[in-house]
Parts: structure tokens; C-alpha cells; sequence
């Protein structure tokens, strides 16, 4: 059987030691605080800007403020830093969370792209980290694609580990 792993490593072209180079180092105390804030307000200013209707439309249903929010909470946890995610919403649960979002391959490389130019953009981000993270997101975003596609096919006829029992 194919692991989600597997399909995010093969889908993203990154290899799995890369997607957690981020872990090498405390990204959260190299950066600091507002370095995170300032790449999540500028990932979703240009999402929220996007010239392309289908991506945009994608977070028609979320407030510009908390989904900047969300986001930065969460890549701190994830990088070292405290866990204002989870102290906030609990459990990350990243693909449950996207389950209800059209997570496919076409919008996964075009979150990565306004993901990309917001890291092109940040000067406050030196080359090593954002190679890092750039990979940690790609590997990240197919893991999502995976996860939510399994998820879908799963719903409706069940959980099929789930059907031989009564
Ligand atoms: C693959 C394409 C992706 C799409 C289409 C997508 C779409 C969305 C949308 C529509 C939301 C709701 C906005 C909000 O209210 O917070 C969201 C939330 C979120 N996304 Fe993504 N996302 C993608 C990839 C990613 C990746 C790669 C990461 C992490 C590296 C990520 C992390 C998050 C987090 C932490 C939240 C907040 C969840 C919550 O608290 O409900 N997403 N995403």
C-alpha cells in the first residue's frame, strides 16, 4: 500500500529528509515572531489579490485576518517556536481541516507559488531558511492533496477497514 508519505514525496518531487530540514534548526529564534506574521500577511494578501477566480474563491468563507492568523500560529508551533496553535484550536489536524476544500494538484501549486513570491519578497528571511521552508511547504501541500483525496474517496461508502465488521 502507498502511504500518504510516499505520494507527497513522490507528488512534490522533495524528498522526505528535506520536507523536515526545517527541524535542524529553531526557525522560530532565528526569525522571531513578526517575520512569521509578515510572511503570512503577505502569502494571503496576494491570495486573497489572486487574479485567478478559481484560487481565490477557495477561501471565499474565511476571514483575511484569522486565516493570517491561523497560519502564522501554526508555522511557529511547527518551527520551534510556542505552540499558539494548539493552545488556541487544539489539534492541528491539517488534512481534516482541508477535508471540505477543493485540495488538488493544480491548487496546490498555486498556493505554493503565492507561498514562493511571498518568500521572494520577505528580506527579513535569509536564503538557507527559506530554502528550508519552501521544501517543509511543497512536501506539505501534496501530503494535503493526498490526504484529502483519500479522505473524500473514503466518505460515503465508509471506512473500508471498517465494512468487515457488524
Ligand atoms: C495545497 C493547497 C492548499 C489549499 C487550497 C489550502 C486552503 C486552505 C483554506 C481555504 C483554509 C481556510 C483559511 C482559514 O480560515 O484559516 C486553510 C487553512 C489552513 N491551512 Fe491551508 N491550504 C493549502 C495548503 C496548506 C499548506 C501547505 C499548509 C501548511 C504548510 C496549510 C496550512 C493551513 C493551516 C494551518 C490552516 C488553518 C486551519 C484552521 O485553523 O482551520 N495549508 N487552507
Amino acid at each position: 500500500m502507498v502511504s500518504l508519505e510516499q505520494k507527497a514525496s513522490e507528488w512534490s518531487g522533495v524528498d522526505p529528509k528535506d520536507a523536515v530540514a526545517i527541524d535542524e534548526i529553531n526557525l522560530f529564534e532565528k526569525l522571531g515572531l513578526q517575520t512569521f506574521i509578515n510572511l503570512s500577511t503577505n502569502f494571503y494578501n496576494r491570495v486573497y489579490n489572486d487574479e485567478e477566480e478559481w484560487f481565490r474563491s477557495i477561501f471565499s468563507n474565511s476571514n483575511k485576518e484569522e486565516a493570517i492568523r491561523n497560519q502564522y500560529e501554526f508555522f511557529v508551533q511547527r518551527m520551534g517556536g510556542p505552540n499558539l496553535y494548539s493552545q488556541r484550536k487544539g489539534h492541528t489536524a491539517l488534512i481534516g481541516r482541508h477535508r471540505t476544500f477543493p485540495v488538488t494538484h493544480k491548487a496546490a501549486e498555486r498556493w505554493l507559488h503565492h507561498m514562493q513570491q511571498a518568500l521572494d519578497s520577505a528580506a527579513d528571511i535569509d536564503e538557507d531558511s527559506k530554502t528550508k521552508m519552501i521544501n517543509f511547504f511543497r512536501h506539505t501541500a501534496f501530503f494535503l492533496v493526498a490526504g484529502v483525496e483519500l479522505k473524500n474517496q473514503n466518505k460515503g461508502t465508509g471506512c473500508k477497514n471498517c465494512s468487515h465488521h457488524h
